[in-house]
């Protein structure tokens, strides 16, 4: 079933939903489901499945270094038919623009539509490690909009290099990212509404947040996606805060704020397990607020270790 199906069938009750990488190549399989299988018993309708792109690796061969383009992660199609077997819920593979070439994206969506997924979630993805910014794949696309308008020709039976439409239709429900704080290479926040409102415009059915740590941010955001013609559900994405570290971390990696309050609550721990601690109490203030003013989804960046989000989801749902 759709995600906005989903949304439309809870009649206003907020869902608990949430995202997880796949594994390392060689990392056993059993502790993914291991961290899974106690969020279970929340019920989340669907559950994100993230897709991450190829790096270069180093190997010595005659003693020279030879660079290999490998992806570390691989497995999302896999890992999200998995999903379905084993909890019967609706998993949400994550389609990247890096990485990828159209037709590979068009495969993949076929593969999906045989695999009787109902949703994506697409994404420009992120710039390579050793890249400073982004650079479209040879053959990929650029922006996460022309990726949507890919898979809304699909959802019409319009195939790559075709003229005419095909009987093949498939459904796919589309969700892309929104960006309270907004995207770390917007100019503006208003730009990078507007490039939310062309995924839209291109057949977005949803949006799901950056995380933020300041719910002002989202209920901003929400106005301002509003007053810019984007009526779909916007679902606040929440990431507990878990070691010391993510104080220079998150700032850095997305390119958000951290609220005064929270930074010095962790900078009084004395360890990391008390830090985790007060992750889960911050997690648990935001999403109380967040279901009180009625929000579709919560919807928790897991990946990985689930215990902080069990903790969560038991305060609230
Ligand atoms: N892997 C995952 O699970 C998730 C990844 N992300 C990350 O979010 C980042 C961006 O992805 P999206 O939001 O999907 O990309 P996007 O293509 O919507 O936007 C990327 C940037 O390009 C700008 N932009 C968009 N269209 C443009 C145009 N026509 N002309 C000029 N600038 C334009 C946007 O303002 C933004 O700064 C990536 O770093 C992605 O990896 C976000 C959420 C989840
Ligand atoms: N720019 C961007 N890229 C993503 O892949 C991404 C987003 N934003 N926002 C939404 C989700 C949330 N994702 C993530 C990914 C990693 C962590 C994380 O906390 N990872 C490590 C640190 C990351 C690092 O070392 O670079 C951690 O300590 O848990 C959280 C959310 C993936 N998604």
């Amino acid at each position: 079933m759709k995600v906005t199906e989903h949304i439309k069938k809870a009649n206003g009750k907020t869902l608990f939903s949430f995202e997880i990488v796949t594994p390392v190549k060689g990392k056993n399989i059993q502790d993914l489901y291991n961290n899974i299988d106690p969020l279970m018993e929340f019920n989340p309708p669907f559950i994100d499945v993230t897709t991450s792109r190829e790096e270069y690796v180093y190997v010595e061969k005659n003693g020279l270094l030879d660079r290999k383009t490998v992806r570390k992660r691989p497995g999302t199609l896999g890992i999200s038919v998995s999903l379905k077997h084993k909890y019967n819920v609706d998993p949400v593979p994550h389609i990247l623009c890096g990485g990828f070439t159209k037709e590979e994206t068009e495969y993949m969506l076929v593969d999906c539509h045989y695999l009787e997924i109902d949703n994506v979630v697409a994404l420009r993805g992120d710039a390579m490690k050793h890249q400073k910014y982004f650079e479209p794949t040879k053959g990929g696309h650029t922006y996460a909009c022309e990726l949507v308008q890919q898979i809304t020709d699909l959802n019409n039976g319009k195939f790559l290099h075709e003229e005419n439409l095909t009987q093949f239709k498939t459904d796919f429900c589309i969700g892309v990212a929104g960006y309270p704080e907004k995207h770390m290479e917007a100019p503006s926040l208003q730009t990078d509404l507007k490039r939310l409102k062309a995924k839209v415009d291109a057949g977005a059915d949803y949006v799901v947040t950056q995380m933020f740590f300041d719910n002002q941010k989202y209920f901003d955001f929400v106005e301002m996606a509003k007053a810019a013609g984007i009526n779909i559900p916007i679902i606040p994405g929440i990431k507990p805060l878990a070691v010391n570290r993510h104080l220079q971390l998150l700032p850095h990696v997305f390119s958000i704020d951290l609220p005064e309050e929270l930074i010095n609550a962790v900078d009084a721990c004395k360890d990391n397990k008390a830090v985790r601690q007060v992750g889960i109490e911050w997690a648990i203030k935001q999403s109380k607020e967040l279901k009180a003013a009625g929000v579709p989804v919560l919807h928790y960046y897991s990946m990985g270790k689930s215990d902080n989000v069990q903790a969560i989801a038991e305060a609230l749902f």
